[in-house]
């Protein structure tokens, strides 16, 4: 009884739920949502490390236009279902917290450092410099210390910074000479991180060519990893296809194939022109640099494997983006340049269109720009494929052409798709698509698309696969 006299409601001394008694009730409750947030944040952090940053673009040009969303990369192929799912969103990502954490071991590292640079101990277990500071040059390009390109970034100052991608930050820098570099500050680079810096090193140090970024040196300094690369000062192609750009853009139809062709022969020559070979493995348009004349760099080779004598690398993790990565990469791991090339046709899709590979907002029936572009073509719409954004539409002959390579690119048939150095050659023959091809494609225009990229276009003349490097370069 209380004081007031009312009888006290009795606490049930057994719940509805399956009759147990309260505070087992509430213990199993307590157990679930504990479980729940657990499994939150597992997907959580394994989302962070694959999710994309957001572009920042403060030093290519105050006239490079800024992409509003982006496109996530899939990573790892082992995350359950879940986590895939959310990688797989549009998300924006605050990368502030992640760049403060490497300015400060940044500004720690020039704390332990001797005024020499390099030769020091990594306390966090990493390796000594590899290279000692009286030789800086190391044939194909030099070696930085710390010191050196803290000074050229202003010591990786906010204003220098010129964007963010899955490896790091990547800053302007001025050198000492004068000369304008970017330097990758590679986050994370311990364990798997560091291999991945050490094979970029090794294979892309050597490799120039005009259409290619070239890696004009790097800093192992500590823990620090750092990459030094060639400034190419027009933005990237990402930011010219979907940044604000209206009414026009200025990339017209000969401005985008002069893009498409340099970076065919960027890749062409990675594949074709290296022993090993070099396959990209994330072919996309924010990897295309473009400078002032428009001349095509094809960036990253953050994701690149060498490739040895076995036609095709089996790895654990698709390390491609999005709507670019190849059917049989993703679902098997299976690499090999075919990958490249399809990759390479959906980016072309991107180029004429001017749509993105995935873009959310769009109709259901409009959202994967592969499935959409084969559909136009089997409706014989495919004057409706060029970007609007086109002010002087191509030659139905130029069209014709770009889409036969997009069709051949993206071929389900791995071995039918073309080399890249043919696609180069697809891409500049004024005659090309042949009579006989342009039938073909009329016949198939009206069937399935699966049969128009089922290779039933004959490939170009027996010439074009006998290695003939100079056409690339
Ligand atoms: N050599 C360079 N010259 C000028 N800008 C560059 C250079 N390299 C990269 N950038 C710019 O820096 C930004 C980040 O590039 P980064 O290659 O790190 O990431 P990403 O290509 O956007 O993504 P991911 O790492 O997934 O490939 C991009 O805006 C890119 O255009």
């Amino acid at each position: 009884m209380t004081p007031s006299g009312n009888a006290m409601p009795e606490i049930p001394n057994k719940t509805p739920l399956m009759g147990l008694k309260v505070y087992i009730a509430i213990g199993v409750l307590l157990l679930i949502v504990v479980a729940i947030v657990l499994l939150i944040f597992i997907c959580i952090r394994r989302n962070r490390r694959s999710t994309k940053r957001r572009m920042r673009v403060k030093h290519s040009s105050g006239t490079i236009p800024l992409v509003s969303k982006e496109i996530v990369e899939v990573k790892d192929l082992d995350l359950t279902q879940d986590c895939e799912q959310a990688e797989l969103k549009i998300e924006n990502v605050d990368t502030k917290k992640k760049k403060e954490e490497a300015q400060a071991e940044v500004k720690v590292d020039i704390g332990r450092r001797g005024k020499g640079g390099g030769g020091e101990t990594d306390v966090s277990g990493g390796n000594r410099s590899e290279v000692p500071v009286d030789d800086p040059n190391i044939g194909w390009g030099r070696w930085y210390s710390l010191n050196e390109l803290e000074l050229a970034t202003h010591e990786f100052a906010d204003q220098n910074v010129i964007g963010e991608g899955g490896y790091g930050i990547v800053y302007r820098g001025v050198l000492q000479d004068g000369s304008v570099v970017a330097v990758k500050n590679l986050l994370n680079n311990k364990g798997q991180a560091e291999k991945e810096f050490k094979v970029e090193v090794e294979a892309i140090g050597k490799v120039r060519h005009k259409n290619l970024v070239g890696l004009v040196g790097y800093c192992a300094e500590g823990a620090r990893r750092m990459l030094v690369y060639e400034y190419v000062d027009n933005g990237n192609l990402e930011q010219w296809l979907h940044g604000d750009v209206r009414p026009v853009s200025p990339l017209t139809w000969d401005i985008r194939m002069r893009i498409a062709i340099g970076t065919a022969k960027g890749l062409a020559y990675l594949h074709e022109g290296l022993e090993p070979k070099v396959v990209h493995r994330d072919v996309k348009s924010s990897n295309i640099l473009l400078d002032r004349k428009w001349n095509a760099k094809v960036s990253d080779f953050g994701l690149a494997k060498l490739l040895g004598p076995e036609k095709s690398y089996v790895t654990t993790r698709v390390m491609g983006t999005f709507g670019y990565v190849a059917p049989e990469y993703a679902s098997t791991g299976m690499l090999n340049e075919a990958s490249d090339v399809y990759s390479f046709g959906v980016l072309l899709m991107e180029i004429i269109t001017g749509r993105s590979p995935i873009d959310y907002s769009r109709a259901p029936g409009e959202m994967n720009l592969v499935d959409w572009f084969k559909g136009m073509i089997s409706s014989r719409r495919s004057d409706e494929l060029v970007d609007p954004l086109i002010e002087i539409h191509p030659s139905p002959r130029s069209l014709k052409r770009a889409l036969l390579v997009c069709l051949r690119c993206i071929d389900s048939e791995v071995t039918k798709r073309p080399k890249m150095g043919q696609i180069v050659h697809m891409l500049e023959a004024d005659d090309f698509p042949y009579r006989s091809e342009l039938r073909i494609v009329r016949e198939k225009e009206n069937v399935p698309s699966q049969s128009v990229v089922s290779g039933k276009v004959s490939y170009p003349p027996r010439h074009v696969e006998s290695v003939d490097r100079s056409r690339w370069r």
